[in-house]
């Protein structure tokens, strides 16, 4: 059986519920995922096929929790495959997209010892509300895709 950890960041609950969508398109696969906020995983990461780490990008930055979660484990997380993604960006213009990119890019730049399996970029979403227009430019299906990638070049299917 597969073991995958994902472990998210959020700040409005928007990036968790992509954690589980991935979770989901992983079960789905054969995979037995547990999913947890990554301030609360305890170590050692033994044990895991494939981790996840995912988390959004605020004001050009990439959730403190998640960049916690690859110092505190690098060690563990040098010996198993590592696949990262980033919540942004709130508008869907190519602009944005770049921007968002290059953001997480430069993030990912703060750990260098890290070369993550894949990197996934989902789109924003603004927290639920009763009125009003809400962005949310996450796409489930590409999400999905994603996943069942991730899983292929991972060797964990
Ligand atoms: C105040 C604010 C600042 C944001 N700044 C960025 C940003 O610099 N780059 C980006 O790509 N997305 C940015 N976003 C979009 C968030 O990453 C997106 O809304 C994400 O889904 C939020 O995740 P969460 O609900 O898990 O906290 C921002 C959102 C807000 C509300």
């Amino acid at each position: 059986m597969t073991n995958i950890l994902v472990a998210y960041a959020t700040k409005n609950g928007t990036t968790r519920e992509v954690a589980e969508a991935v979770a989901t398109a992983a079960t789905a696969e054969g995979a037995q995922v547990q999913v947890q906020p990554a301030r609360a995983v305890r170590g050692p990461l033994t044990g895991w096929d494939l981790i996840v780490v995912g988390a959004p990008l605020y004001s050009g930055r990439w959730h403190r929790d998640a960049h916690r979660f690859l110092a505190r484990y690098r060690d563990d997380l040098d010996a198993v495959p590592v696949a990262v993604f980033g919540m942004g960006p709130r508008r869907d213009e190519q602009e944005a997209w770049l921007r968002s990119s290059e953001q997480l890019d430069r993030a990912l730049d703060r750990q260098p010892w890290l070369t993550p399996v894949a990197v996934g970029l989902f789109g924003g979403a603004d927290r639920p509300r009763r009125r009003g227009i809400r962005a949310d430019l996450r796409d489930w299906a590409a999400i999905g895709e994603w996943t069942r990638k991730v899983l292929a070049i991972s060797g964990t299917v």
